[in-house]
Formats: C-alpha cells, structure tokens, sequence
C-alpha cells in the first residue's frame, strides 16, 4: 500500500500539457498527483483566456500527423466531459504570394489532404468583404480549422482526471526536486515520493531544472494579447462565421499576425503579433513594451477597416520559446524517470491531448506512436555543449 504522499506520477503544472498528461496517466491507473503553484484557475501563466486556434497549417508533415490524432482526441474529450470544446470557423492564412513559409504551408496541407480553399484576390472580397487582402498577397481557408475553448479545456480535463481517481493539489509550489529511484519532490505544503515525475511547468521549466543539473534553451516572452472593437457589431462576429486567420509575413512585419473572430467579449476581435519581449515569469506585469501594438496597429488599419484601430483591451500571456520553435518532449537527459514537457513557444495548445499522451507513454517507458526526434532535448546539445 503507498502512503497518501507517495504516487505513481507527479505532474507539476496544471496548464493544458500537464493537465492532459495526469489525466493520460489517471486513465492508465496510475495513483497520480498534479501540483499547481496558483489557485485554479489562474492567468499567470500560458493556458488561460477563452479561446485559441486549432489548425493544420503547419508547414512540417509531422505537425500535422500529430494534429490528425489530436483532432480525435479532441472529440473524445468533449464526449467524456460532455462539453463543447471545439468550433469550426475555418482559418483564412494570407501571405505574400511568393513567400516560402507561406506557399510551403500551402503545399503542406495538400499534399496531406487537408480541406482547403484558395482564394483570388478577385473573389477574395466576396467572401470577406470586412478584411483587405495586401496587394501581391494570396490567401486559402483551411476548412476545418477552427477555435478551441481553453479555460473550458482546462475545467474539462481537470475534472475527469479527478473523476478518474486523480488528486490536483493547487496554491502548492515545488520548491525542490531530488532525482532519485524515487523522486522526491518538496512543495511549499509537504514532501512526496514518486516513481515519475513530468515537468510540465510551461515558463516556470528552467526555475525548476536548476535542481536537476540541466538548462534548456528556453526564452519565456510575454504577449500583449489585444481586442479590437468593431465599428458595426458582429461583423467579425463567430456566430457570423468569421474565421480564425493568420498572415505569415506583410508589410507591417516580418512576425505573423494573427487572430480570432469576436467571441469572448460581444463586438470585440483578438488580434496579436506573434512576438513580443523577453520576461522572467515571476515579473510579467513589469515588462511593459508596447511597441508591437504600434505594428499591430497599422495593420488593423490598413486590414481590418471595420475595427477601431485602437486596441479596447489589452491582456497578457506567455509564449516559452525555443530557439527552433519546436517543443521539447523528452526524457531528463540524466534520470529517465523524470520527463520534461516545455517550450511550446507559442503554438501548443492545440496539441494538449497528444502532448498528454506522448508525456505519458514516455513516463511508462512505452513507445510513443510518433517520432519524437525534433522534439528531442540532444538536438540543442549539438549546438551548445554547456547545457549539460
Ligand atoms: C497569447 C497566446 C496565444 C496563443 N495562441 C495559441 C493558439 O492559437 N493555438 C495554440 O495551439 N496555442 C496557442 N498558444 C500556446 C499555448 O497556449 C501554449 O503552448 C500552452 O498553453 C502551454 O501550456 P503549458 O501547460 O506548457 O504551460 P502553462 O499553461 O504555463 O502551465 C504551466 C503550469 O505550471 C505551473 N508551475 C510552474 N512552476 C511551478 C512550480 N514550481 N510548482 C507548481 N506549479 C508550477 C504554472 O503555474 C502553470 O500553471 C498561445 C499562447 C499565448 C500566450
Ligand atoms: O498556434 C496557433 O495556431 C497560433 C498561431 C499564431 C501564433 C500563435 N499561435
């Protein structure tokens, strides 16, 4: 019999990665604890708000394989938890036409039959008579992108992980991890043993490496997350099915704009640069550049004519970035049995089912059904031998 402080797992952070992971590892019958430094729910970190994009326009094949998988897990989540956790809005991607991220993202989805449809920019005022496509720009829809609901995605799967047996102990801070046989794991509340333990504390990683001997390549950034109100309301509402969109590169900037159709507040569209200023995660509120609103800005101006280009609201969240934008799912290069969910750098979200089953099935010590070599911690040792 284990003690109430020993478990199977300990997961700590409860954002999307590792809620879904200790869910995963609940549904395989492991006695699982999930450590959460805040109170639930929280916006300190990188899960919180309403809503996020879901899409296949990846420019890599193995994103979006994992996407395909992702989408049914998606499915069967909502059934489980009997919420709706997925709309269908479409994603319109705009780019200059000869553009390589843009035509490779293009290419991508068709040669992996994802439903799409391109645009000209003779008809493209047809079907979006309130967004201006930039002169030389080519624009498509993929068809079955759309928005997931977050913090409803957070609520979900934390309540079916509990359902299924699992404890979360929140406004609980790992304050130390000693590798081990049995990892011990000291919180600002107690001490417990666990056989595995998965990182997945999303800005917060390397506060919590240093205890492990390691550094990853990790920049925490922070986003201005912005809404702008419509002049005439609903005109980039939802329900009128507005999509989601993204523009790979343009002439107000060389980072992606994207955003989300009017949803969480009534009349107002979230629009975002995908870049933004270094932080550490304890002094987010101190970090205040401002100056991507400036791009942002012009863009919404010379796009979106039916918005206010003043931004109504501006709110904040966290991208954990690695140098190549990929994540890292792996094993603790020195303890096998510690596993390190981390740098989603901004796109990760979406991947949160499968996310918790690759962290789980490593944590097992079982293959996972996916290749995990881009997301492996040696591709950074290659170029910086001092991380170890
Ligand atoms: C503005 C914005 C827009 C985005 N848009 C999209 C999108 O459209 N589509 C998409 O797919 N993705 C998107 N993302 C990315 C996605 O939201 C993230 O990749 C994802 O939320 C990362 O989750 P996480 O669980 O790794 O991190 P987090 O949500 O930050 O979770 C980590 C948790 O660990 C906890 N923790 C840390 N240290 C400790 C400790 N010592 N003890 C206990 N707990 C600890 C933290 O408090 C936190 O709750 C966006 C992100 C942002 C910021
Ligand atoms: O993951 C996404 O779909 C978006 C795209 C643009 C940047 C922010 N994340």
């Amino acid at each position: 019999m284990m003690s109430d402080s020993e478990f199977d797992c300990v997961v700590i952070g409860a954002g999307v990665q590792g809620s879904f992971t200790a869910y995963q590892l609940a549904k395989r019958k492991k006695k699982t604890l999930l450590l959460e430094q805040f109170v639930l729910p929280h916006s300190r970190g990188s899960s919180h708000g309403q809503t996020r994009i879901i899409r296949k326009a990846y420019e890599e094949d193995f994103y979006v394989r994992m996407m395909e998988e992702s989408y049914k897990l998606w499915t069967q989540m909502e059934k489980e938890a009997g919420v709706k956790l997925y709309r269908q809005t479409g994603l319109l991607v705009m780019g200059p036409e000869n553009n390589e991220n843009y035509q490779i993202r293009k290419k991508t989805l068709l040669k992996n039959n994802v439903p799409m449809e391109q645009l000209t920019p003779e008809n493209f005022g047809q079907h979006f008579p309130n967004v201006s496509l930039a002169k030389g720009h080519a624009a498509f829809v993929e068809l079955t992108a759309g928005v997931l609901y977050a913090d409803r995605t957070l609520k979900a799967v934390q309540g079916q992980f509990q359902k299924l047996g699992g404890v979360i102990r929140d406004n609980e801070k790992v304050t130390n991890i000693k590798p081990g046989s049995l990892v011990t794991v000291s919180t600002s509340n107690g001490v417990y043993r666990t056989k595995r333990l998965v990182i997945a504390a999303g800005p917060w990683t390397n506060k919590l490496l240093v205890d492990t001997g390691i550094q990853l390549p990790l920049e925490v950034v922070r986003i201005n997350v912005c809404y702008w109100r419509e002049k005439v309301q609903g005109s980039y509402d939802v329900k009128q099915s507005f999509p989601c969109f993204l523009q790979t590169e343009g002439e107000e900037s060389s980072d992606h704009i994207y955003g989300l159709p009017a949803n969480e507040y009534p009349g107002m569209v979230k629009i975002c640069l995908h870049a933004g200023s270094n932080t550490d995660p304890d002094q987010r509120d101190q970090q205040t550049d401002r100056s991507d609103i400036e791009t942002l800005q012009r863009f919404v101006s010379r796009r979106f004519p039916g918005l206010f280009s003043e931004p109504a609201v501006v709110e904040s969240c966290l991208y954990t970035v690695t140098p190549d934008d990929h994540f890292v799912l792996d094993h603790h290069p020195a303890y096998r049995n510690i596993v390190i969910g981390a740098g989603f750098s901004g796109h990760g979200f979406k991947f949160g089912p499968v996310v918790g089953q690759i962290l789980c099935d490593l944590s097992l010590g079982e293959v996972p059904s996916f290749d995990l070599s881009p997301f492996r911690i040696r591709r950074f040792q290659a170029k910086n031998k001092s991380l170890l």
